[in-house]
This record gives C-alpha cells, structure tokens and sequence, in this order.
C-alpha cells in the first residue's frame, strides 16, 4: 500500500458520520501519519555513522534541482564539493535517501567486484519499472530478466557482427555536410544538426533506412527524439513515485514513447512480411528471434550443438515485443546522448583552437589517402581525434548513473548496512572535475587522454559510459558515430566562435547537459 493511497483509505474512514471534533483528531492523525511517512528515512544512516547534507522537508537535498534552478551539472558538482572528504555518504533525493559514492575504489567495488548485490540500474524506481509505460529493453530490466537478456541481446550490438557499419554512419554524416553547405556559416546552431546526424544514424545502424533528416533539415523523428526526456519527469518519478504511479505519469514522454513503438514495430513487420534479411541492429535481433545466429556470430567458443540450448533460451526472450521496446533504447538512450556528445566536442574544439588544429592534422593526413570515403579501419586510425571524444566526455557528460542496491549490503569499514531496494548514485560529472584526478578540471586538454598519460587516470573516475556489466552497450557504436562525424566536419570546416557562442559553457536547467540558448557556432568552409 502506497502512503497517498493509505491516507486516502483513512481519511475516508475516519470522516464518515462524525463530529467537526473528531474530524479535526482524525485529519491531525492522518498529518502526523503522512509526515512520518515522509520524513522517516532522514537520520536513519547517520546514525550508523554516514556523513549526509541535513535534508529538507520532502525535497531532501534534492530542491535546486527539481525546481530547475540549477543545471543538473553544476548541482551534482555542488554536492559532490559539499561532501567535502568523505568518500561516499547519503544524499537525500527527496525523500529517499541514496548512498553517493565520491571514492572510485567503492564505485568499481560497487559496480565490478560486489555487482550482484546492486544488479539493477535505477532511473526508473523499482515500483514503477513495470508499468506498460515505462517498460523497456535493457536498460530497464531488472536481476535474472536483465542477465538473461544481456547476454542474448549483445551479439546485435557487436561492431564485429555490425560489418559496414562504418560506412553506414558515415553515409549520414555526409549527408549532414551537405546540409551545413547550404546554410549560412555565421551562427549555426550545431546541435541541431549533430540531432539530425544522430537520429540518420539510428536509421542506418538499426533499420538500413535513410530517415533522411538531414536531408529534409528536421523532421518527425527528431520532434520526438527531442521530447522524450523532461527533468521534471524525472524529478517526480525519483521523489514521489507513489504520485507518478497513481497519476499515471510515464517517465519518458507517453507521445514520444507511442510513436517509436510503432514506428519500430511498422518496419519489425514489413521485414517479417517481405522475408528481408539485413544485417543492422534489427535484421540481428530478428536472427535471434528465429533462433538463426551462428555461435560465431553469437560471440560463443562453444560449438553450435553446445550452443543449441543457449540459443534457444535467447530465441524465447527475444519476442516481437522485447525487439520493440529494445530498439526504442536506440532512440530513448542513442539519441540524444549521441547529439549532446558531438555537439560538446565542436563546441570545445571551436573554443580550443589549438586543439583544432592538431585534430585537423590527423583528419588532413587520412583524408589524403581516403577523401570522403572513410571505413572502419580509418577510424581506428583517429588517435587524436579519440582523445578529443574522450576529453568531451569528461567535460559534458551525463551528470550521474543510478544503481539500486538488490541486497542488502554491508558498507565496509562503517557500521551501515545498504538495505535492499535503496538507490546509489555515482557523480559521474563530478568526479570528471575534480582537481585531485583531472588537474585544472575546466581546461579542454585531450592530452590527458594520450597513450603516456591515460596510465595516470585513476580507475573509477572517468566512467563517462559506466562501468561494469551494466556499462552502456552502446559505447563502441557512440564513439564511432561521434568519431566520423568530426573527421567529415574538421575536413570541410573550420569551427570558431560566433556572437552568439557562450564562453564559458552555461548549462540549461531543463535538460542533461546541453547549452543554454543552443551552441551556435561559425563554420567557415576550408575548400
Ligand atoms: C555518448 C553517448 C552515450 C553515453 C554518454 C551513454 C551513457 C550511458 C551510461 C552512463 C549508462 C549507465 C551505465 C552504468 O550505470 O554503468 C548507459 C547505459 C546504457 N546505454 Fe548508453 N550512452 C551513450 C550512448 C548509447 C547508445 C548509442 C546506445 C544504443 C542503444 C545506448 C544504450 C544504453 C543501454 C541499453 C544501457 C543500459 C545497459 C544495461 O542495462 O546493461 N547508449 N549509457
């Protein structure tokens, strides 16, 4: 029983037939009784000897953020700082309270060595994970379901098994550079356009389709794309699940949500109907289903007889419906993550000249060779270039991956006990600018990133992608996308500032980690 529905009961009871008097008793009772419920986890683990930021009535320490006066970037980079020494702690998300962990030690303990005590990540809250409506592939899968699908999903999202699709992402980035020849140079709101080259994308590697939104500059999909996350969805479902659960209000935005569904179960059916085979994302899934892939393409060391039971299980999971929702982790998950990222890296590589100019060396170099027409093998060869990606990531990452913990857990060292079904959170943005692990944090420097130096980074503080068996899936296929594009952008243009450039970075209060304003800049053509 939820605590609104309880009041709700209670009330109901307590008002039938009686006095003003006893109205007002019972009304008192059921005040004390709700703001018990709402209070009762502050000061819990303090007395077990964790540090904490004293919390606020119902919005915990949480109240900057969920009334968008803070960036999400800058909040959890106020946080961190206020936890001072301490390497971990409880940071109260309204009501609840979530272990924070600054130490990198805990964090690869956490997400490596003691994994199954915290299997699930935790973005939606266990009580509404299986809602129709907030029901997805991977990401959202919880314990045994998640393992299980892990392991029979990965082989769809192997570059190895994935074999053009190098050329399949660079299709849309030429397609974009088109695009941007078209348009006036002097103030071009790039992130827009990255929107356009990460939704081609998800055409290309999922489907083999042009959604050509580049070409028609804009179009349905990134309408959609746009509006699938709203912080305060998040927000509310993270404080008050009981309310969003009871409201029915979806953590990712119903419209968007509806009209990925059926645009991915539309194409699923054309290629059922038409018998296509293809080997993208869905053509993958689709071998699953049919229990088609070879233990090769599988990526098992076991024969196909000894892989035959395995296949089997996959093929199970891998109904029509769990082929939907997992490729809407495409565009809930690849999207805009993708857009935000490449969007950072022109950003900083417009504001760094320097840095420009030594990535366009190695972008001039290979294009000698290739022209336009750059593969997989190329990318590999776009060292400097990677150490820009890597840098960006650093800089403008997703604030922050929530796990929950499955088991309870015993923190060593202290007398506290993580109980089962408690969130813990790891700051990704802001251990990527502490000072102690990434001296003088607000300078773009991809050195860091160079093979001398990479040693030095200390591991458990730059997890722009995660870590561990949950690490984000689609890590190899974002940095290939976000590789191409700035190979096919760095030999047509020159990035710089324009009027309207904000330096430094301002970060919006209503999304991730995106400019306030947009991020215009000027791209000069170089030919
Ligand atoms: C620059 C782009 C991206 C960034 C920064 C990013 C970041 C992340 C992070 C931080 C996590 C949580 C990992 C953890 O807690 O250890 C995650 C998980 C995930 N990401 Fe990404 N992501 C990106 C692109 C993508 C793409 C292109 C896809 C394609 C489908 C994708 C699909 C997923 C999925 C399915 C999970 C959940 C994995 C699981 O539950 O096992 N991501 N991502």
């Amino acid at each position: 029983m939820t605590i609104i529905g309880d009041c709700v009961q209670a009330i109901g009871a307590l008002l039938a037939g009686i006095s003003v008097t006893q109205a007002l008793v019972a009304i008192t009772i059921v005040l004390v009784y709700v703001y018990y419920q709402l209070t009762k986890h502050y000061g819990v683990f303090e007395k077990q000897g964790l540090f904490s930021i004293p919390p606020q009535f119902l919005f915990g320490n949480a109240k900057d953020l969920i009334l968008q006066k803070t960036p999400m970037i800058t909040f959890f980079r106020d946080i961190y700082e206020k936890f001072g020494n301490h390497g971990y702690g409880i940071y109260y998300d309204g009501i609840s309270p979530t272990l924070f962990v600054k130490d990198p030690e805990l964090i690869k303990t956490i997400a490596i060595k003691d994994f199954d005590h915290f299997t699930d990540l935790a973005f939606i809250p266990e009580q509404l994970a299986h809602l129709p409506m907030n029901e997805f592939g991977l990401a959202n899968a919880l314990g045994d379901e998640w393992r299980a699908l892990k392991s029979s999903i990965s082989p769809a999202f192997s570059l190895k098994n994935m074999k053009n699709i190098a050329t399949s992402i660079n299709a849309p980035a030429l397609d974009l550079i088109e695009s941007l020849k078209k348009v006036p140079h002097d103030e071009v709101l790039v992130e827009k356009y990255a929107g356009y080259f990460a939704m081609d994308c998800i055409g290309r590697i999922v489907f083999s389709m042009d959604f050509q939104t580049a070409k028609s500059e804009g179009n349905e999909f990134v309408r959609h794309g746009d509006n699938f996350f709203e912080v305060w969805r998040f927000a509310l479902s993270s404080m008050l699940p009981q309310v969003s659960k009871i409201f029915n209000i979806s953590v990712f935005n119903p419209k968007s949500v509806e009209y990925f569904l059926k645009l991915t179960a539309g194409v699923l059916n054309g290629r059922d109907k038409s018998r296509i085979q293809a080997n993208d994302v869905l053509g993958l899934m689709m071998k699953i289903r049919d229990q088609n892939l070879t233990a090769e393409e599988a990526g098992q060391e076991h024969s196909e007889d000894d892989y035959a039971t395995k296949k089997a299980m996959a093929s199970q999971l891998m109904t029509n419906d769990m082929i939907n929702r997992t490729l809407m982790q495409f565009f809930m998950d690849g999207y805009d993550t993708v857009s935000a990222v490449t969007t950072m890296s022109l950003y900083y590589l417009a504001t760094n000249p320097e840095v420009q100019d030594k990535a366009v060396e190695e972008v001039d170099r290979i294009a000698s060779r290739v022209g336009a027409n750059i593969t997989g093998e190329e990318v590999n060869e776009l060292k400097y270039v990677d150490q820009v990606f890597q840098e960006t990531a650093r800089m403008a990452p997703f604030a922050f991956t929530l796990r929950r913990c499955t088991k309870d857990y015993k923190l060593q060292g202290t007398d506290a006990t993580i109980t089962k079904g408690m969130n813990v959170m790891f700051p990704i943005v802001a251990l990527h600018y502490d000072p102690k692990y990434f001296p003088e944090p607000e300078h773009f420097d991809p050195e860091r990133f160079s093979p001398e130096n990479r040693s030095q980074i200390v591991p458990g503080s730059y997890i722009p992608f995660g870590l561990g068996p949950r690490e984000c899936i689609g890590m190899k296929i974002a940095k290939m996308e976000a590789k191409i594009l700035l190979y096919q952008i760095l030999r047509n243009f020159r990035l710089e500032p324009c009027a309207q450039t904000k330096i430094p970075v301002q970060w919006r209060t209503d999304h991730f980690n995106r400019i306030e304003g947009g991020c215009y800049l000027k791209l000069v053509p170089r030919y």
